[in-house]
């Protein structure tokens, strides 16, 4: 398998406290991978080393081969990695198709290619036929997906998805799995924290699980389910996959 991103031996220390530690796992082209473990493990830390927002205390990052590691943020995303926050917040005075927009101008200047690029991925999301609406009118799900195709309108190659499904109902998280392997079918390979066990079963072929910042397990959703040391330290000892 050729590695999209590895990340190795990959540590980042805030003072006396290691939030990430001596990490190393490698991400396969369209292969969607969820990371997972209790808050605090260091999930967010990871997805801020992988996008330039943060430098390792020590590691390294390749991306393409090439290492990132020390690469700027407006520079990963211009190689081909783009992000969604935990938290989300469109800019509530353009609209959900020139908050879409905002994501092409990391490589274009025009506007026109711009917005096409943005209804691209406006569609590709299930929010085309929201594209001239005030991003006021949108739920949480809605919301969201706007996060994620400002994401593809940077035309990645990895998309990093920090609780994406968090708060949405059911039927939604449904949807969005759909959106997700459509994508990864196109051939993006995609990287997510996700907490609802169910829907990283449903949704990734890799698992990789962190604890006090070290990685504990990897492997199918399965193979990690059945892991005692995921078991004990994240999931319960009464959890049934
Ligand atoms: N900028 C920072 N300064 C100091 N400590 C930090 C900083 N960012 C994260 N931490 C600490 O690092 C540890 C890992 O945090 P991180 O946000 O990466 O965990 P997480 O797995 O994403 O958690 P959650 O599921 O709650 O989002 C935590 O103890 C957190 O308090």
């Amino acid at each position: 398998m050729t590695s999209l991103l590895e990340v190795r031996n990959l540590s980042r220390s805030f003072g006396g406290l290691v939030a990430v530690n001596n990490v190393s796992f490698a991400l396969g082209a369209g292969q969607i991978t969820a990371l997972i473990g209790p808050n605090g493990a260091g999930k967010t830390t990871c997805f801020n080393l992988v996008a330039g927002a943060m430098r390792p205390t020590s590691g390294q990052v390749f991306f393409e081969a090439r290492r990132i590691e020390n690469t700027p943020p407006e520079a990963v995303c211009r190689m081909g990695i783009a992000r969604t926050f935990q938290i989300v917040r469109p800019m509530r005075d353009m609209s959900v198709l020139e908050n879409a927009m905002v994501g092409a101008f990391s490589w274009t200047s025009s506007v026109g290619e711009a917005r096409s690029k943005a209804y691209e991925s406006l569609e590709s999301v299930g929010l085309a036929g929201k594209a001239n609406a005030s991003t006021d009118q949108l739920t949480l799900s809605d919301r969201k997906m706007l996060e994620t195709a400002k994401a593809l309108s940077t035309r990645p190659k990895l998309l990093l998805l920090d609780e994406v499904m968090a708060g949405l109902r059911p039927t939604e998280a449904a949807s969005v799995v759909r959106v997700l392997r459509r994508l990864a079918e196109t051939g993006l390979t995609i990287l997510l924290v996700e907490h609802v066990m169910r829907i990283v079963m449903e949704v990734a072929s890799r698992v990789v699980v962190l604890h006090h910042g070290a990685k504990i397990a990897e492997g199918s959703p399965a193979e990690v389910v059945a892991d005692p040391k995921v078991l004990e330290s994240y999931l319960g000892t009464g959890f049934h996959a």
